[in-house]
């Protein structure tokens, strides 16, 4: 086997990596100083003066942080009582050893240090005792799902007529059913708070008009391989591994939903992090907050659906899973040796789909990929059952391209790799080494 292509870092200074430590991190971290700042009357009034102390030690932790960035200082080891810190205290010391110097924010892996920024936050949560459930980026994930109520309450009226026809036993053509949700749930992935360091970034226009107008946005369409495989186990369990909380959460939601009533699948496996991440990702918090919410409108289709997923999470044809691997700084290729309890439970799956950008990322191991490169190849061996990524570039990293097909998309847009305008539909079933 050929050597790996080099970790993506921002070592090189005309990369998007560079680009996202220099100027994109360091914007999050002020934006969830200022936001916990506004928290202080609430949460004197509801913790008095410890939750006083608590927050002005958050804000003195993520200061501290920004600064450790800005200045390319060396990644520390973490210092709360979560049940992870020892696996990254232990990948520190085993980055340390392997390249002989002590992991920097400029000088690493892109992923690992942008991985840790996240969980250095939490550290600073973590550490707190009446705050320690607080999530830095509910305001802006809560407020984001509201502005996106329109799209929301259209994709919810659609969903549920095709629903009250599947019923009736109308005759529907659930290829077409399949396709159009899929995408759907693609491009419900161009909503994210962190590609937008924070700042609003909500679905605004039709998202079933965007399936037809961003059609020719689709640089790798595997749809074809990918209903094959599933029709030819259907129904089995799908696992669909979360990304963003919001308008993406709920294309979700209705995808896992026609997947169960058109009987392509059994069951769905939802995978959402352990504690906030990356801005926008979904937590269990966000999963129940987005079903109460959507539980208190008055619109029939919201309740409607309210009413049939809550159903789904009893009878177990939804399952909501948590795991710590999601929010460690892994590529997927090392989950088998790092984490093999994980790795079983997937390979239960007749298909995992994986949402978004920074799970595609982890697929490819973040890694300096000829575009050309086969995506099975850059699996580099991650393959517990057929898998699927839908996935808007917002990262300079790409494979299964054509000959040729990079090129001819950077003429027409030099920002394809990282605007989000553009994406994949790629599917593997099979294992490479
Ligand atoms: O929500 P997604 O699609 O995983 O995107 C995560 C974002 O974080 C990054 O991975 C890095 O900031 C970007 O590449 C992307 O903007």
């Amino acid at each position: 086997m050929t050597s790996l292509p080099e970790p993506l870092s921002a070592k090189a200074t005309d990369s998007f990596a560079y680009y996202t430590i220099k100027d994109r991190l360091p914007v999050i971290l002020s934006k969830i100083a200022d936001t916990v700042y506004r928290l202080k009357n609430t949460v004197r009034e509801q913790h008095g003066e410890e939750g006083t102390k608590e927050l002005k030690d958050i804000v003195g932790g993520i200061s501290k942080l920004r600064n450790e960035l800005q200045t390319d200082k060396s990644i520390l080891t973490l210092e709360d009582d979560r049940s992870d810190v020892t696996t990254w205290n232990k990948y520190l010391e085993e980055q340390t050893t392997l390249h002989g110097y002590p992991p920097s924010w400029f000088k690493s892996a892109w992923l690992y240090v942008e991985c840790y920024m996240y969980r250095r936050v939490q550290e600073a949560v973590e550490k707190c005792n009446v705050l320690k459930s607080l999530d830095v980026f509910e305001e802006q994930k809560q407020k984001a799902f509201l502005n996106s109520q329109g799209a929301i309450l259209i994709l919810l009226n659609y969903s549920m007529k095709v629903i009250k026809d599947l019923e009736k036993e109308e005759e529907l053509d659930v290829e077409k059913l399949f396709r159009q949700f899929i995408q759907v749930a693609l491009w419900g992935n161009k909503c994210d708070l962190s590609i937008s360091a924070g700042f609003e970034n909500s679905q605004t226009s039709c998202p079933l008009d965007q399936v037809e107008t961003l059609k020719d946005h689709i640089l790798i369409d595997d749809l074809k391989p990918l209903w094959t495989c599933l029709r030819a186990s259907a129904p089995g369990r799908v696992d669909i591994v979360l990304d963003n909380a919001g308008f993406e959460l709920v294309t979700d939601l209705c995808l896992a939903e026609i997947l169960l009533s058109t009987k392509l699948a059994s069951s769905i496996h939802f995978h959402a992090k352990a504690f906030p991440w990356f801005v926008s990702d979904v937590t269990k918090q966000d999963f129940d907050w987005t079903l109460q919410t959507l539980g208190r409108s008055n619109s029939i289709a919201m309740n409607f659906f309210v009413q049939r997923w809550k159903g789904r999470l009893s009878n177990k044809s939804w399952n909501l899973q948590v795991h710590d691997y999601w929010t460690l700084p892994f590529d997927y290729s090392e989950m088998k040796m790092r984490c093999s309890d994980l790795h079983e439970e997937l390979s239960k799956s007749s298909l995992i789909v994986f949402k978004g950008d920074l799970n595609y990322r982890k697929l490819v191991g973040d890694r300096n990929w000829d575009t050309t490169t086969p995506f099975a190849e850059s699996l580099h061996g991650f393959h517990p059952a057929p898998l699927c990524t839908l996935r808007a570039l917002k990262a300079d990293v790409q494979t299964g391209l054509a000959e040729g097909q990079a090129k001819a998309v950077k003429e027409k847009d030099a920002e394809w790799m990282v605007n989000g305008n553009w994406a994949v539909i790629s599917f593997c079933d099979k294992t490479v080494q």
